[in-house]
């Protein structure tokens, strides 16, 4: 046992070795801080506090059931194609409570899109797990810090065991969902080979010959004034096709519908175009055959049309080429049109193309011809299997006028007005254009209403004058026989471009009068764009 004296002296040692090794680190500290420079200080802590970091983020990580996928903005010089899939995604997953977005548009988008902020975090689901999302923002820092751009990524954290499921169905689910929404949200395009440039074509036809316009055309099916069965049987259709995608490749046939439109001037055919466009999302094409050539030409502009598009010919009857068959040969059968030499645009040149080499191209065509006079058409055209659909847009009927009223004046009814209209309507032949057109005249809606009696009562003088002594057809709806008296017909001499083709040459008009205020007339709206 120690005496108390060797106690002493020992305690002593300990604090006079402790004194001396203190006294040293205060030395050396301050030698430390005279010699070494400051940043090679900085530069040691830093590593000592990064190695540390590391050392413990490895350890607790390893521990970690989840596991995290960084989705950065660029590969390389590139975009990176799942960053951008997963910005359009996750707009769609925002807690709709969050209490800051951030709000972009540009000149060629629609609406205002609300995205995620700096640091803000999105909750997904997919197959039963949790994908959690968030949204990271790097500042460039240090003195080039204006010449760098901010580094933005998505970090997707989820369970380890999920990884495969992620990597292997969710990322391709989020992409093939982004694709989904980006369609929704382009605006439908109208090409034609009048218009000299292209408004953000990116379907890739800028080598082609067509150039496009966005397809402002306000009209939807509920805004079309036509009988009700036939509107639901025509969305029916083209739901019909829409879905039968893989069932046209099972049974070996071209994705492709034909229509034909057909119905006096004014009855609403481009507008159903139009409808078909926007319920679709198709872009519309619009192909004038009188500026065609051969049917060379003609297979090489058909095949510079994307996939899931609207190709319309207007007017068929009035083509000079589709129906002056006697110079394309001398017989009644189709192969007497044929051009071996392809040197000239013939009839046979566009139905070949529909039957057969379209059928080699592209997926999800859809062809509407348009006519004024069914019975005029070369009966090749009408043939079972070439034109899927007859579609007749007749004049308006009470039950039409019941949508104008509401379309333009925003009303249901008007005790007055209302029965004389409709008891008139039934009697004599006028097109939803003309009614549409008296309707929109005054934003008073009894001096509309009377405006569109005015004219009704008129047309029944003309119309009584015209049929003196003949009998008044009883059904005027029925197929194309209404179309067919002598006055109308001379109305329409001349008559050789489409509404649609007015609506393209009014747009391209607004588009070159840029700086100004142009004035673009609409189906059934005149809207002042600036
Ligand atoms: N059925 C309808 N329903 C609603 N509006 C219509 C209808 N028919 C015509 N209109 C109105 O009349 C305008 C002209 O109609 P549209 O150009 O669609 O007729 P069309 O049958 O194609 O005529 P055209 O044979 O002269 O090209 C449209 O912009 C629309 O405002």
């Amino acid at each position: 046992m120690q005496s108390f004296g060797e106690m002493q002296s020992m305690a002593t040692n300990i604090f006079s070795a402790y004194a001396s090794v203190a006294a040293s680190m205060m030395l050396f500290r301050s030698m430390a801080n005279d010699i070494i420079p400051q940043p090679v200080k900085a530069f040691v802590c830093s590593v000592f506090i990064r190695f540390f970091r590391h050392f413990f983020d490895r350890f607790f990580k390893k521990l970690s059931p989840h596991m995290t996928i960084v989705v950065d903005e660029n590969t390389g010089i590139t975009r990176n194609q799942i960053y951008d899939a997963a910005e359009i995604y996750l707009r769609t997953k925002i807690n709709p409570d969050a209490d800051r977005l951030k709000a972009n548009k540009s000149t060629k988008q629609r609406n205002i899109n609300l995205s995620m902020v700096k640091d803000q975090e999105v909750v997904d689901f997919y197959e039963g797990f949790e994908v959690k999302w968030q949204f990271m923002l790097v500042e460039p820092e240090g003195d080039r810090a204006s010449f760098k751009s901010e580094k933005r990524y998505f970090e997707a954290t989820f369970e380890k065991i999920n990884k495969e499921t992620v990597v292997n169905e969710y990322l391709p689910f989020v992409l093939a969902k982004a694709k989904e929404i980006k369609e929704k949200e382009r605006p439908v395009k109208l090409y034609t080979r009048d218009c000299p440039y292209h408004d953000d074509d990116e379907g890739g036809n800028r080598s082609g010959n067509w150039g496009c316009i966005n397809l402002d055309h306000p009209v939807t099916f509920d805004k079309l004034a036509m009988d009700q069965n036939l509107k639901g049987a025509i969305i029916e259709d083209l739901d019909r096709f829409l879905r039968r995608k893989d069932y046209y490749k099972e049974v070996g046939k071209a994705w492709k519908r034909g229509y034909l439109l057909y119905g006096p001037p004014g009855t609403g055919k481009s507008s159903l175009i139009a409808a078909m466009a926007n319920y679709l999302k198709f872009d519309v094409y619009d192909l004038e055959l009188s500026s065609l050539y051969s049917n060379s030409e003609l297979r090489r502009i058909l095949l510079r049309t994307n996939n899931k598009s609207i190709i319309v010919i207007e007017d068929i009857d009035c083509s000079a080429q589709t129906h002056d068959r006697d110079r394309e040969g001398d017989g009644d059968s189709e192969s007497d049109y044929m051009d071996s030499t392809n040197n000239k645009f013939t009839l046979s040149g566009l139905l070949n193309f529909i039957d057969g080499l379209w059928s080699t191209c592209g997926d999800g065509r859809i062809i509407i011809f348009t006519t004024n006079h069914k019975e005029k058409l070369d009966p090749a055209l009408l043939r079972p299997g070439r034109m899927d659909m007859h579609i007749h847009m007749g004049y308006c009927t009470p039950e039409g006028f019941d949508i104008l009223a509401l379309n333009y004046l925003r009303i249901n009814d008007h005790p007055r007005l209302f029965p004389e209209i409709k008891g008139l309507i039934r009697e004599v032949e006028i097109t939803p254009a003309e009614i549409a057109e008296h309707l929109m005249r005054n934003e008073d809606v009894d001096l509309a209403l009377e405006g569109v009696l005015g004219l009704l009562k008129q047309k029944k003088d003309e119309q009584g004058k015209v049929l003196e002594g003949s009998d008044v057809k009883e059904n005027k709806n029925n197929g194309n026989e209404g179309v067919q008296e002598d006055n109308k017909k001379e109305k329409e001499k001349g008559k050789k471009k489409g509404k649609f083709g007015k609506i393209v040459t009014s747009l391209i008009k607004f588009k070159r009068q840029s700086s100004k205020a142009a004035i673009v007339k609409c189906s059934n709206c005149e809207k002042i764009k600036s």
